[in-house]
């Protein structure tokens, strides 16, 4: 439940952050309010937005926090935070996790990010910045900072959308896996921490985060079906040998758990051979990374795929796994579903707020029932719309008048 992930604060000090103070215009602050009873839970969301425009810029409507995402949860109260971060910052500030934007990241009960770009059509503004200047480095910071490890990657193919899948509708169909991977977070203070530090105290450290990772996950893997595929590279990488022996013992302590092992460049073959043989797979940053592209074109398109950062303790960071993709940027061509799902994800995962989750999750299938679809998960006969659009069908899906339909 919410209690044991709720937020720790702590003051923040590190100078790696220290930045132009934030205009008074950057931060928009909106009360969802459900409910006055005295019984209401009470979450403070950091939303974190690609695009972030002082509130005097925004459209009157726009200004307006929309109740219909509570109406049905009389007893759940939002307060949003909206701060900037990545290229939005780096604009606004120079810096690409301004001070404030941590502070209010760090004292909030979870954090919803869109993605790290910026607004801007200009691809790659910020691709010859050195890289403590980069978009991405505001992101690694962040997850450092707010020490989450583990990163949850659920690729489930919907019914609704077998024909979108790249691959064959036989062997798309059912597929449901999780892919969690260690972050490795080498924002610019961990590198630099890195070179400083110890090889073994950096090598404990990891191994700390390992077991954490797979505790974590084999509790996962036990409430899914029971399989856990570790894919590493033990053939060639000394690393990959070190973190083989960690699993292996780890997970003697879950007998109830099947545990397998899987070379990395396997992994990526079995993926698109016969994906219903995965149920989780837990591996390290980069491979997970890239598997979990790769098992997001199964279900259809990248714009489908949610993501969950988790730490042991404090507020856990929601985002999809898709970047800003600059090349449909302003076009309204984007599939907002990943985020609408990484929201379900903040829900369940860094809220408890399990039937809540369930009611977003419903939407988004009622949508697609429907017949909605983005241009990138679009199939013969059904409707072709926009971002804006379908994001408008599933705020009206999550009306409590529409029938649940999955
Ligand atoms: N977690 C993150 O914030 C994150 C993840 C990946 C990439 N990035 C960053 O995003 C930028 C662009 O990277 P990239 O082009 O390699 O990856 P990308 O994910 O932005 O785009 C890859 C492809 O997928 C498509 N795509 C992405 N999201 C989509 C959506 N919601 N709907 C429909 N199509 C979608 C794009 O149009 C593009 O063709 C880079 O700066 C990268 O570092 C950020
Ligand atoms: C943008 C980048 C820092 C990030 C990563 O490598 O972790 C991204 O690829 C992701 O999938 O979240």
């Amino acid at each position: 439940m919410a209690a044991s992930l709720r937020l720790n604060v702590r003051p923040f000090t590190s100078q790696h952050f220290q930045s132009k103070s934030l205009p008074k215009l950057a931060s928009k602050v909106t009360t969802i309010r459900c409910s006055a009873t005295p019984s209401v839970r009470r979450y403070t969301i950091t939303l974190l937005p690609a695009r972030h425009r002082p509130r005097s810029h925004l459209r009157r409507q726009e200004r307006t926090p929309d109740h219909r995402l509570c109406r049905r949860y009389t007893r759940i109260e939002f307060g949003f935070k909206e701060m900037p971060m990545g290229g939005a910052a780096l604009d606004l500030t120079g810096v690409p996790l301004p001070e404030e934007t941590l502070l209010a990241a760090k004292q909030s009960d979870a954090i919803l990010l869109g993605a790290i770009e910026g607004n801007c059509t200009c691809t790659y503004k910020w691709d010859t910045n050195e890289k403590h200047l980069k978009p991405e480095t505001g992101l690694l910071q962040l997850r450092e900072a707010l020490k989450v490890f583990a990163n949850l990657r659920p690729a489930s193919v919907l019914p609704q959308l077998v024909d979108a899948s790249t691959l064959k509708k036989e062997v798309a169909e059912g597929v449901d896996l999780m892919v969690v991977f260690i972050l490795e977070n080498q924002g610019v203070s961990a590198q630099t921490r890195m070179v400083r530090r110890l090889v073994s105290t950096l090598r404990s450290m990891l191994l700390m985060r390992l077991i954490e990772l797979l505790a974590l996950h084999l509790r996962t893997a036990r409430k899914r079906r029971g399989k856990l595929c570790s894919v590493d590279k033990a053939n060639v990488l000394e690393a990959s040998m070190l973190w083989r022996k960690r699993v292996m013992a780890i997970a003697s302590e879950y007998p109830d758990v099947e545990l397998t092992h899987m070379y990395v460049d396997n992994a990526a073959m079995q993926l698109v051979r016969n994906p219903k043989q995965f149920d989780t797979i837990v591996t390290n940053n980069i491979f997970g990374d890239i598997l979990s592209d790769e098992a997001s074109m199964i279900t259809g398109s990248i714009g489908m795929l949610p993501s969950a950062s988790l730490g042991k303790e404090g507020p856990g960071l929601f985002e999809p796994i898709h970047g800003s993709a600059p090349d449909i940027a302003g076009q309204d061509k984007a599939n907002p579903l990943a985020t609408i799902l990484s929201a379900a994800m903040l829900l369940k995962y860094g809220l408890g707020e399990e039937k809540a989750a369930q009611r977003i999750e419903t939407a988004v299938l009622d949508t697609l029932n429907r017949g909605f679809r983005t241009r990138d998960i679009y199939s013969e006969g059904n409707k072709l719309v926009g971002c804006k659009e379908i994001g408008q069908e599933v705020v009206k899906s999550i009306d409590p008048k529409v029938p649940i339909a999955i």
